[in-house]
């Protein structure tokens, strides 16, 4: 079985971002160590995020890399993705394990320990833990907890803590001191002026 991927790229679908662009260089440059999280807007249709899901899990397929589905969960199935990531919004975590099977990844939004314990209580094989740092890329968040509550929430649990929000190459050993196992971004590579060289930043700043 290929280890966990330590970087998470998770879709840019805004206007004037460029997506499939973005995961392809990322892919050449970091393969089976990249996990892609589709996600799109809260307004795209699910035909959109099915045409989206269905080509990000071809160019997943093709460099051995995990495919993960952000909130709907159909079409993770649907275009045979490697599991989904769910939030307070989305299906409850149990709800969502039934929905993906036994075998599937799992990924759970957590910002505290409490959230944390019960997301993995609940089948999460992962946890998104942030916001990390302040980002402009999502409104609506939380104050940041920086890497004292990235460090609370790994201390809590047993599996991966993904932290997000604000990541950068220069920001992931002090992340990783935390515990953290990785990060996901956005806007890391989707706004760097070269994804490819983008991600061998922060490929190797997880080595
Ligand atoms: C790895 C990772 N962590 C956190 C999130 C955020 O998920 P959620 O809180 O459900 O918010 P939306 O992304 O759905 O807006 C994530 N997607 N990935
Ligand atoms: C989708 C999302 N969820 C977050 C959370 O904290 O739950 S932060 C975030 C966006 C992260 O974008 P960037 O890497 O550009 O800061
Ligand atoms: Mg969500």
């Amino acid at each position: 079985m290929r280890p966990f991927p330590r970087l998470h790229l998770i879709t840019d679908t805004r206007p004037g971002r460029e997506p499939l662009a973005v995961v392809a260089a990322a892919l050449k440059v970091a393969g089976s160590g990249l996990a892609v999280q589709v996600r799109v807007e809260d307004g795209a249709t699910d035909r959109e995020a099915y045409e989206l899901a269905a080509r990000v899990r071809a160019l997943c397929a093709e460099a051995r890399a995990t495919c993960l589905v952000n909130d709907r969960l159909h079409i993770a199935l649907a275009v045979g993705a490697d599991g989904g990531h769910v939030g307070a919004l989305d299906l409850p975590v149990e709800a969502a394990r039934r929905v993906l099977g036994p075998r599937a990844i799992l990924g759970a939004t957590a910002r505290e320990p409490a959230t944390a314990k019960a997301a993995v209580d609940g089948g999460a094989s992962y946890l998104g833990v942030g916001p990390a740092y302040a980002t402009t890329t999502k409104d609506g968040l939380p104050p940041p907890i920086g890497v004292e509550g990235i460090a609370a929430v790994a201390g809590a649990v047993g599996v991966p803590v993904i932290a997000i929000a604000g990541v950068t190459a220069e920001r992931i050993p002090e992340l990783r001191a935390a515990g953290a196992y990785g990060v996901a971004v956005i806007g890391a590579l989707s706004a760097a002026p070269d994804p490819y060289r983008a991600t061998e930043a922060l490929r190797d700043a997880l080595r």
